[in-house]
């Protein structure tokens, strides 16, 4: 039995994860509460359990604070349901926009949305000396998000669509927290006020997006033309579903409105994201130095930085990939759904899966003194390059739906910003980026830009 209060916390987990790695062996078996769990040690067997013998772990916990968030129902979530045919037709139907082939109609039109906030945020930065850049970020990539999945964009002023950045960020942020009464049940009295507090942010958001987002489309929607975006392909899809009868029906409106709300809400996790790389950079000037002789040597101080340009700014994409490999945010649990085993290892049906990727991401075994800020670690003869032990996005079918996402936005915000500015610290604002998890609080980082 391991005392429960080491999951307040995924950094707490992580360690203990560590630990029971280096003591214990690779597949470590832990009874959480009431819950069996096993923590996977080592690339060669989390791969097992997420690729090899992936089939045999792809549900997620049951943990009650998902049902209440997803009224009462986790299969309505993206991320948290259990593998289903409903599942498969979902991320069937959002791979074309997620994963946006290079030089296509949608890669172009992303590009351009993401041009287009890019220079935006460029004049925001400029006018002010010192920036919260948490909210503007946020801002932008919700726009990115909106356009991208649904040809919806708003004024950064507007007061709605600031209230639902700041909902969306909320249930980020919760969504990312481990607590005890996830396997103790009994505690889950302690946390009414907060799951009170939750169901009326996801009232609000599920409110902004019928009322400023779906309300015009459903008016519009014609079945005679091709779907011009996610939201047409998903508003289709529904209307045909409701034609078979019941049992036979993949999706009902319900489940399309949390499909689409889970993925708008992923700009939640890119501003989080982004505002972690900044807080990495602004105490890395040699790093900025070196992404900018980077963009001024390929793109020289007129050409703006667009996302087709990823192969020739190799530097600043490897300092992407050294900002995720150093939040080492976990990989979310999966359950057995069989009867099954890991490097031999029996694992029962309805077992809890952690995966112990702060050791992947952070490992002196594995990389050169890991916790530096060091994007070379991952160019190769000149090209990007991914070790087969860098697994922050996952893996097999549960894999993560955004990480084409993460890359396109994030390369486009990184670059234009490292074009126009310096990043400066503000006196007595302190930079420590946490680890373990990709959510920050609502009060982060100040800024100060510097006009290259
Ligand atoms: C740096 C940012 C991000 C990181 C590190 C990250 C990481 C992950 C990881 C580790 C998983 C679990 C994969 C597995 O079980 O094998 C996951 C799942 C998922 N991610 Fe991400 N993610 C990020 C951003 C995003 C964004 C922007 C979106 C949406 C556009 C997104 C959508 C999803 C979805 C829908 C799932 C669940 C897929 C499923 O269970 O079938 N993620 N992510």
């Amino acid at each position: 039995m391991v005392d429960c209060g080491i999951l307040f916390s995924h950094t707490n987990l992580h360690s203990v994860q560590g630990l029971q790695g280096k003591k214990f062996g690779n597949v470590v078996k832990l009874q959480l509460g009431t819950v069996k769990c096993v923590v996977v040690n080592e690339q060669k067997n989390i791969r097992e359990a997420l690729v090899t013998r992936g089939h045999h772990f792809d549900s997620r916990p049951n943990f009650e604070r998902y049902q209440r968030l997803f009224s009462g129902n986790k299969e309505n979530s993206l991320a948290f349901c259990d593998w289903s045919n409903t599942q498969k037709v979902r991320r069937d139907m959002l791979k074309a926009y997620t994963f946006p082939r290079a030089f296509t109609h949608k890669y172009i039109s992303l590009d351009n949305l993401i041009l287009r906030e890019t220079q935006d945020l460029v004049k925001e930065l400029g006018e002010n000396e010192i920036v919260e850049l948490k909210p503007i970020l946020l801002k932008k990539c919700a726009n990115i998000f909106l356009n991208h999945f649904c040809s919806e964009n708003f004024d950064s002023n507007n007061e709605k669509f600031t209230k639902m950045i700041e909902n969306f960020d909320e249930v980020f942020y919760e969504v990312n927290q481990g607590y005890a009464a996830d396997f103790l049940p009994f505690l889950m009295p302690l946390h009414k006020k907060n799951l009170e507090r939750m169901a009326a942010v996801t009232h609000e958001i599920r409110e902004f997006i019928q009322e400023e987002v779906i309300k015009n489309k459903l008016q519009t929607y014609s079945p005679e033309t091709e779907p011009s975006d996610y939201l047409e392909s998903l508003i289709g899809h529904v209307k045909m579903e409701n034609m078979k009868n019941d049992e036979e029906s993949s999706m009902n409106w319900e489940m399309a409105m949390f499909a689409l709300e889970d993925i708008i809400g992923g700009h939640s996790a890119v501003g989080n994201f982004l505002t972690k790389l900044f807080g990495f950079l602004v105490c890395e000037p040699e790093v900025q130095r070196k992404i900018q002789s980077e963009i001024d040597s390929v793109l020289g101080s007129e050409r703006l930085v667009s996302i087709c340009d990823r192969n020739l700014l190799v530097y600043t994409e490897a300092v992407i990939y050294e900002a995720i490999r150093l939040i080492a945010s976990p990989i979310v649990p999966r359950v057995a759904n069989q009867s099954s085993s890991i490097d031999g290892y029996k694992i029962d049906k309805g077992t809890v899966l952690f995966f112990n990727n702060y050791d992947l991401s952070m490992s002196k075994d594995l990389w050169e003194s890991p916790e530096k800020f060091m994007p070379e670690r991952f160019i190769k003869n000149g090209k990007l390059f991914k070790p087969e032990y860098f697994l922050p996005f996952g893996g097999g079918r549960r894999s993560c739906m955004g990480y084409k996402l993460v890359q396109l936005v994030s390369f486009g915000i990184l670059g234009t910003v490292m074009q126009n500015f310096n990043l400066k610290p503000v006196e007595n604002e302190i930079y420590k980026v946490p680890v373990g998890s990709l959510a920050l609080k609502k009060d982060s980082y100040k800024f100060k830009f510097e006009k290259r």
